[in-house]
C-alpha cells in the first residue's frame, strides 16, 4: 500500500483543520456542510465523544469531496477503526511506538504529537516527518517552531492549542509549519446549539484571514 502524508491531501485547500467534538450523530451532515460551504474541507472529528465513528462515517457519505480525519485517537487499535469509519487520516495528541506501527500497517496518513526535540527525533526514526505541535501555546509557540526549523529542516508541523484568528497566521508563516488546528474553527458550544449559521460565518472569517496572508 503506497502512503500519502497529510500535507499531500490537504492539497491547495485552507491549511486550517477544526477538532471537532460533537456529541450528536445527527449533526455530522450540518456540521460538515456549515464548514465545507466556508472553505474549511479538513475536518478532524474526536474520539473524545461517543459518537466520533459515526460522525466520521456519516460525513465521508455525504461530502465525499471533504478530507475528514480522526482526532484524539489515543490507543494502537482504533487506528484501524477510524480506517473502517472511513477516515482519511488520524491524529493523536501524543506518540508511541505501538501507534505508530499501527498507523504504518494500514497505511492511513498519521499525524502524532510532537513537542520535544527527543519526540521529535524519536517520530522521525519511526518514519513520521508530520507532526502535530500540542499544546502549542504551552510548549513554546512560535519561538520553539523557529529554534526546531534548522534542526529538523525535514519536519513539518501542525500547531494546536490556543490557535485563534489573532496568530494563526503567525504560525502560518513558519516554513515548518503546514497547517493549524483548533476548536476556535468550530467551537463545541455552537456545535451543541446546532448553530450552522454561526459556525458557517466563524469559518468563513477563518478562510478569509488565511487567504489575506
Ligand atoms: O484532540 C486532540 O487530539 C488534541 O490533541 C487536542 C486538540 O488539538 C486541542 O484541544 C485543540 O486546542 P484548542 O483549539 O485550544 O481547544
Amino acid at each position: 500500500m503506497t502512503k500519502t502524508t497529510l500535507s499531500a491531501l490537504i492539497g491547495k485547500a485552507a491549511p486550517l483543520i477544526p477538532v471537532l467534538h460533537v456529541e450528536n450523530a445527527d449533526h455530522a451532515e450540518p456540521l460538515a456542510e456549515a464548514l465545507v460551504s466556508a472553505g474549511i474541507v479538513t475536518l478532524e472529528v474526536t474520539l473524545r465523544t461517543a459518537a466520533g465513528l459515526e460522525v466520521i462515517s456519516r460525513m465521508r457519505k455525504a461530502f465525499p469531496q471533504a478530507i475528514v480525519g480522526a482526532g484524539t485517537v489515543t490507543k494502537p487499535e482504533q487506528l484501524a477503526q477510524v480506517r473502517d469509519a472511513g477516515a482519511l487520516f488520524a491524529v493523536s495528541p501524543a506518540l508511541t511506538e505501538r501507534m505508530a506501527e499501527a498507523a504504518a500497517k494500514i497505511a492511513i496518513p498519521f499525524l502524532p504529537g510532537a513537542v520535544t526535540p527527543t519526540e521529535i527525533l524519536t517520530a522521525r526514526e519511526l518514519g513520521l516527518h508530520e507532526l502535530k505541535f500540542f499544546p502549542a501555546d504551552i510548549m513554546g509557540g512560535i519561538g520553539a517552531l523557529k529554534h526546531y526549523l534548522p534542526l529538523f529542516p525535514d519536519v513539518s508541523f501542525c500547531p494546536t492549542g490556543g490557535i485563534s484568528d489573532a496568530n494563526v497566521m503567525t504560525y502560518l508563516d513558519l516554513d515548518n509549519v503546514f497547517t493549524a488546528g483548533g476548536a476556535w474553527l468550530a467551537p463545541r458550544d455552537l456545535i451543541e446549539a446546532a448553530d450552522w449559521t454561526q459556525l458557517h460565518a466563524r469559518a468563513k472569517a477563518s478562510v478569509a484571514v488565511v487567504a489575506k496572508g
